[in-house]
């Protein structure tokens, strides 16, 4: 099979980094030597390994990516930013006909998902890329259809933990939300609680120290009005591995969107990429 160039923007942040070390070493993918980066970084190279790779800020970017196009052909994008540009970068793309997965979360969803289906090329996005964390969801989304309001009149809290340094909410946490609302749960995003503090982390949590400064750990509690009965769902992620699999699937569906599409749609999900697969 041909190299796919996969241009992966978000450096230096942590994820992009653990992307572009394991594209890298994919002899599936070629890594484009340039990133979008966030406008007030102060390098201008980021190394990968071996490879150095261009730190492009957001003014510089038009002109950046038509040259990349010069030099390497069509790429796909595969965006782990901010969630301050989740909105801008997926306009970008689309506008320069740029596929993409879009991993970053927060940002205006709906204008997101809006944006991409008005488009012209096709885009993955999911707030988390972890396969097995998407074949949950797909299990909550099978009850939330075929049982709808089954947990009514229960009280949920969601708490979730990730280094100190994340910009926003989870955004799985959020998407949970949905499938327990349609399970007849009254909840908000807003009432997810958010654990920031290492301290914390550490001592209540029990969160291994290597693992404080990048981990997603999750937990639904469900419990009956009389406290008789009590469901309790996690997922508890540490570092980031487990990303990259589900983004590079992601990658691979894309690229056989463009050849061979299995519709008009633009917008797809991790569901759609795991539903392919089997
Ligand atoms: N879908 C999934 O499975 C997963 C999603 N994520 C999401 O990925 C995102 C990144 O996470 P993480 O790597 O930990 O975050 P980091 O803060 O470590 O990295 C984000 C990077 O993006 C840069 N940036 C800021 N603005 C822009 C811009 N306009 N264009 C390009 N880059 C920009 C930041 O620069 P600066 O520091 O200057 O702001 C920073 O270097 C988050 O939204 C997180 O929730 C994370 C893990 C899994
Ligand atoms: O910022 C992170 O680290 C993560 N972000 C995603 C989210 O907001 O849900 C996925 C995972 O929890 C890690």
């Amino acid at each position: 099979m041909e190299n796919i160039f996969v241009m992966i923007n978000g450096l230096p942040g942590n994820v992009a980094a653990t992307m572009a070390r394991a594209a890298l070493a994919d002899p599936r993918f070629q890594l484009i030597p340039a990133s979008l980066t966030g406008p007030d970084i102060c390098e201008t190279s980021f190394q990968v390994d071996k490879i150095s790779v261009t730190l492009i800020k957001p003014d510089e970017r038009e002109t950046a990516v038509s040259k990349i196009r010069q030099a390497f052909g069509d790429f796909i994008a595969i965006d782990y930013t901010h969630p301050s540009a989740v909105n801008a970068n997926a306009r970008f793309y689309i506008q320069q006909h740029i596929p993409f997965v879009m991993g970053t979360t927060g940002g205006d969803r709906t204008a997101l998902e809006a944006d991409v289906s008005k488009g012209e090329i096709p885009a993955v996005i999911a707030p988390n890329m972890a396969k097995q964390i998407v074949g949950f969801q797909a299990m909550m989304a099978f009850a939330a259809d075929q049982f709808p309001g089954l947990f009514t009149g229960y009280s949920l809290e969601i708490k979730e933990s990730h280094q100190q340094g994340k910009a926003d909410t989870s955004g799985t946490a959020k998407a949970m939300v949905g499938y327990f609302n349609r399970l007849g749960l009254d909840f908000k995003p807003e009432q997810i609680q958010q654990i920031r503090d290492p301290k914390v982390q550490k001592t209540q949590w029990h969160i291994p120290e290597r693992y404080l400064s990048g981990h997603g750990w999750h937990t639904y509690t469900l419990t009956a009005p009389d406290g008789s009965v009590l469901f309790e769902f996690k997922h508890n992620i540490n570092g980031r591995q487990i990303y990259v699999e589900g983004t590079f699937d992601a990658v691979l569906f894309l690229k056989k969107q463009i050849s061979d599409p299995l519709g008009p749609k633009r917008l797809y999900t991790m569901m759609d990429v795991l539903n392919q697969q089997e």
